[in-house]
């Protein structure tokens, strides 16, 4: 059986680490490089608290791509590193797996035509957490006959971009079922700026930080004498982790960008 050949850029972050060591668990896996700012040249097992694996470290994504034979790259950094290094590794054929948030919809669309036109496959997922991938689709399902929403995320304090990349996807999946509607009073006014949250095509977005939160989630409806809220939370980052191998492998039968684990869920 050959290995799928991963490159991993932010080992040592949250997400990065949590991801070696789902790698490290999977025989069809074999990690060939990581991409970090720091450590240039050290091996992984070199690093404290991180698996034991003889990949060696790049702090030059071109001389990374251009020196390692890779098959996917599975990014886990910032929204600003994380944009670059997909666009550049869909330029060397090499298929990103991004759950790295915080992307405008400009550099979506981007990475989307870039794709396209180099045949190369790309996964972007907001949320890998099985849980948060169904709670946006029953979030959709729901907008459909309850158009009043509002959505509560809730993150750790080391979060760099709000709103989270699942309530932006949340809001653009409720968005594709219910006309726009500005929600609240007409004649509503902040007297504090921001009292309101974020405004969506009317429906508003709240954004939470604070420690001890891993990543949470709440979609609240209201309708005459109801609510319903539709709830995820991920309290370990191992949640993520089935979600990104599905990814791996699917990635792998891809030739475009697809945007959203549920387009690869059967
Ligand atoms: N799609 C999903 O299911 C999930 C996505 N995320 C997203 O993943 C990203 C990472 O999250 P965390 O691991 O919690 O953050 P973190 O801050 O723990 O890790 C980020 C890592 O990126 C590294 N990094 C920064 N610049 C870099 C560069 N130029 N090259 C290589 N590495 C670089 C940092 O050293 C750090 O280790 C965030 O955008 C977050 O929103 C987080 C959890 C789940
Ligand atoms: O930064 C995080 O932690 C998370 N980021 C993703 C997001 O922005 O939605 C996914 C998950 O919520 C955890």
């Amino acid at each position: 059986m050959s290995k799928i050949k991963v490159i991993v850029a932010g080992p040592r972050g949250k997400m990065g680490s949590e991801a070696l060591r789902m790698i490290e668990k999977k025989e069809d896996l074999e990690l060939v490089a990581c991409l970090d700012h720091k450590f240039e040249g050290k091996q992984i097992n070199e690093l404290e608290e991180l698996p034991n694996f003889d990949a060696m470290i790049y702090t030059d994504m071109e001389t990374c791509f251009q020196s390692v034979e890779a098959d996917v790259l599975v990014d886990l950094t910032t929204p600003e590193f994380g944009y670059i290094h997909t666009k550049t590794a869909i330029n060397y054929g090499i298929r990103p797996v991004v759950g790295t948030t915080g992307f405008t919809e400009e550099q979506l669309q981007e990475l989307t035509d870039l794709a396209e036109e180099k045949e190369v496959g790309v996964i972007i997922a907001p949320n890998f957490a099985l849980g948060a991938v169904l709670m946006m689709q029953f979030a959709k399902w729901a907008a459909k006959y309850f158009p009043d929403v509002e959505i509560i995320e809730k993150h750790h304090d080391n979060k760099l971009d709000a709103p989270s990349g699942t309530a932006v996807k949340t809001a653009s999946l409720i968005k594709e079922e219910r006309e726009t509607k500005k929600q609240g009073h007409p004649e509503e006014k902040e007297t504090l700026p921001g009292a309101r949250g974020a405004d969506v095509d009317g429906m508003k977005i709240h954004s939470m930080r604070l420690p001890g939160l891993v990543a949470h989630q709440e979609v609240v409806f209201g309708s005459s004498g109801e609510n319903l809220t539709i709830k995820h939370d991920s309290f370990h980052r191992q949640s993520f982790m089935t979600g990104v191998k599905l990814a791996i492998d699917n990635v792998m039968k891809l030739d475009i960008l697809v945007y959203g684990l549920e387009n690869i869920l059967e």
